[in-house]
């Protein structure tokens, strides 16, 4: 984990200014395609490169069960992890329909369900059969929570050393809203009420229950608030913790990381405790209506590109967003430049302008 951190470097800004500056001479009033050159300036800074590529993206979920859904703080039986992993593993997923429709190839990395699972695709790295009831006891060992990370930064490298120029990252885990948003309390401190949301539609009194199991929680765990590891084995789900890798491997390999809904965006928290410069390698994708990402996207000072009132995880926000960065992508390379005169020319002998 150290390794992949020291190879995490600041974003190159100098990239990004000759993107700005290439933007500014394209057949458009300066800064009219708003957001949309703000990416294609990030893509540069994190490529290094002022004509910098999104293609092909890759999407990995990662998969695991927590413990705490026993306390009935989800709407759904643990068992519906197992049965969305096959789902996803048979193509039949939302997440599977729209890594497809953006042209991803699809991971699915088993990090701690609890099942033996078996199946063509099933990147099998359980470690182990969900985590620990953290009303009762750590969620996991700190050995286990290191190694989440571990796997994730193996996972994101080898997506990228198979081709994947961007990642659309996502998680599955039955009473995994518990754990974020018991994790998002340690990192913010100060009442939880307005970080602890419905999940998957829980009632209003499931929902005050789980308020009331995170405050006991913590207050039995007492993870330090400074130690991502020790966060993670009090209260964190071993998909967080693979996620929270996967985003320090792109980092380390100078790869956008589409980030997803809330669970997601808890991950990449944790990876920019560990190290603060991997906050210019993401990208914010949507805002879920959980109502703990508005709270975690403004400790990090980001707005997501969309608001589609998305409540899913999975990746399918991130999956949603990736035609943005193909399409600053395009933008830089394929449209026409102002000459000196202010005539449009050719940015490419081929093509005619019209
Ligand atoms: C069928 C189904 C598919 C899902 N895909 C993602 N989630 C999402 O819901 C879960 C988190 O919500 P909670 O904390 O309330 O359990 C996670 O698995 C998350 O990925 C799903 C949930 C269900 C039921
Ligand atoms: O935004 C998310 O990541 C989310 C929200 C509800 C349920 N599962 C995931």
């Amino acid at each position: 984990m150290k390794h992949t951190i020291n190879a995490i470097k600041p974003v190159n800004k100098e990239a990004g200014k000759r993107a700005q500056a290439h933007l500014n001479r394209l057949t458009k009033p300066p800064g009219s395609l708003g957001r949309l050159e703000e990416l294609a300036v990030k893509l540069a800074e994190i490529a290094g490169n002022p004509l910098p590529e999104a293609a092909p993206p890759a999407s990995i979920v990662f998969a695991a069960d927590h413990g705490i859904a026993t306390e009935g703080v989800s709407a759904y039986p643990q068992k519906v992890t197992e049965q969305m992993v096959y789902n996803f593993l048979n193509g039949g997923a939302a997440i599977n329909v729209l890594a497809k429709q953006a042209g991803a190839c699809f991971k699915l990395v088993d990090v701690g369900v609890a099942a033996d699972l078996e199946g063509t695709g099933l990147i099998d790295k359980k470690i182990r059969y969900g985590t620990g009831n953290f009303l009762k006891e750590k969620a996991m060992t700190r050995a286990e929570a290191e190694q989440a990370i571990l796997i994730g930064i193996e996972m994101a490298v080898e997506a990228i050393s198979q081709g994947a120029r961007s990642l659309i990252l996502g998680e599955m885990g039955i009473g995994n809203t518990t754990s974020a948003s018991a994790i998002l309390a340690v990192l913010r401190g100060g009442h939880i009420e307005h970080i602890v949301g419905h999940g998957t539609g829980i009632s209003p009194e499931k929902r005050l229950l789980k308020e009331k199991v995170i405050r006991q929680a913590l207050a039995a765990r007492k993870p330090d608030c400074e130690n991502v590891v020790d966060i993670l084995s009090a209260v964190g789900g071993l998909e967080i913790a693979g996620m929270t890798g996967a985003v320090l491997g792109a980092a380390s390999k100078q790869t956008p990381i589409i980030i997803d809904g809330f669970i997601c965006t808890i991950s990449a928290l944790l990876a920019v405790k560990l190290s603060p410069s991997v906050k210019d390698y993401l990208i914010f994708s949507h805002l879920s209506q959980e109502p703990g990402h508005k709270v975690a996207l403004k400790m990090l000072g980001e707005a997501p590109l969309l608001d589609l009132n998305l409540r899913l995880g999975e990746g399918t926000g991130a999956a949603l967003a990736y035609p943005l960065l193909e399409s600053a992508v395009r933008i830089l390379k394929d449209m026409a430049v102002f000459t000196d005169e202010g005539v449009p020319a050719l940015q490419n002998s081929e093509k005619t302008y019209n």
